[in-house]
């Protein structure tokens, strides 16, 4: 129903996210040598973000943060999960990957910083479960932050969990993808793909903006292809949406190279935040509407 009816929540919550968290988890994220699926320091990555996530959980009975391991490589996915009250068959997805890589050939000692694609994407992520946690948002709905492996060699952390999801029928009313949150290519602040997504959803994402985020500006764009993980949750008949940095033809030109780093993206995470901001919006709308 894209129903917007949770102001005083929403707006309650909106101002406590922080540009210094998105900024520092960018900064932790972009400093393993690589991210990438089968080296040591990939494995770290996704264990580090393992152990931030349960440091948020705290002692919360309703939230689990869980690795998955998936076959073939040895780079786990991460999903902290907070299960709904009256509605929690019925989940809302928050994703973004946490693999980085500098193309084919990527090893070991590869340097791949990876600050913008996707370390901003999963900073952006963490900062929304960290105030909904601190807040204690009780949603009806179950949300799951998703932080996948294996995004850069095709999508295959993503696609192995919403088979998954599919295969045991979980009912996953909505999914939202952010990969590269923080080099602001264009004026416009945020371009909504409207390729691989649903078109409903990204309706209610503009609406979002449009509500809670009236200073923002709104563009939409296409990859041409199935260009991130948003694309997993769509090939399995599920509704995603894209909202990204930029328009396809100002996108960040340092991704999958060793200058992917901070300094060639938003020093100060200001234009990650607004990622944080609209990924909240979605996350409380979504998530407190009942059965
Ligand atoms: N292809 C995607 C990134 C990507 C997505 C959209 C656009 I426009 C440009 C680049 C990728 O590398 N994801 O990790
Ligand atoms: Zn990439
Ligand atoms: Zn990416």
């Amino acid at each position: 129903s894209y129903a917007i009816d949770n102001q005083a929540t929403v707006n309650k919550l909106l101002p406590q996210l922080q540009d210094s968290n998105v900024l520092a988890t960018i900064q932790s994220l972009s400093s393993y040598q690589n991210r990438f699926y089968t080296t040591s320091h990939g494995v770290n990555a996704s264990n580090w973000i393992a152990s931030q996530w349960k440091q948020l959980a705290g002692n919360r009975g309703d939230v689990t943060v869980e690795q998955i391991s998936h076959a073939g490589w040895p780079q786990k996915s991460v999903i902290l999960t907070i299960k709904g009250t009256d509605n929690a068959a019925e989940t809302v997805v928050l994703g973004g990957h946490l693999d980085s890589t500098v193309g084919n050939g990527t090893g070991e000692s590869s340097r791949a910083p990876g600050a913008d694609d996707d370390a901003s994407g999963v900073a952006s992520l963490t900062e929304v479960a960290r105030v909904l946690l601190a807040g204690n948002y009780q949603p009806r709905r179950t949300i799951k932050f998703m932080a996948y492996a294996a995004e850069e060699v095709g999508l295959r952390g993503s696609a192995d969990i919403a088979k998954r999801f599919k295969q045991q029928q979980t009912k996953v009313v909505g999914a939202l993808q952010l990969d590269m949150t923080n080099y602001q290519g264009d004026e416009q602040d945020i371009f909504l793909f409207t390729d691989y997504t649903n078109a409903a959803q990204n309706t209610f994402l503009a609406n979002l903006a449009k509500a809670y985020l009236p200073d923002l500006t709104v563009g939409y764009s296409q990859c041409g292809y199935a260009c991130s993980d948003h694309a997993s949750w769509t090939a399995q008949g599920y509704a995603a949406s894209f909202p990204f940095e930029s328009s396809f033809d100002n996108s960040n030109p340092y991704i999958h190279t060793r200058n992917d780093t901070l300094a060639n993206s938003d020093s100060q995470a200001r234009h990650a935040l607004k990622f944080s901001q609209l990924a909240l919006a979605y996350a409380v709308e979504l998530g407190s509407d009942g059965p």
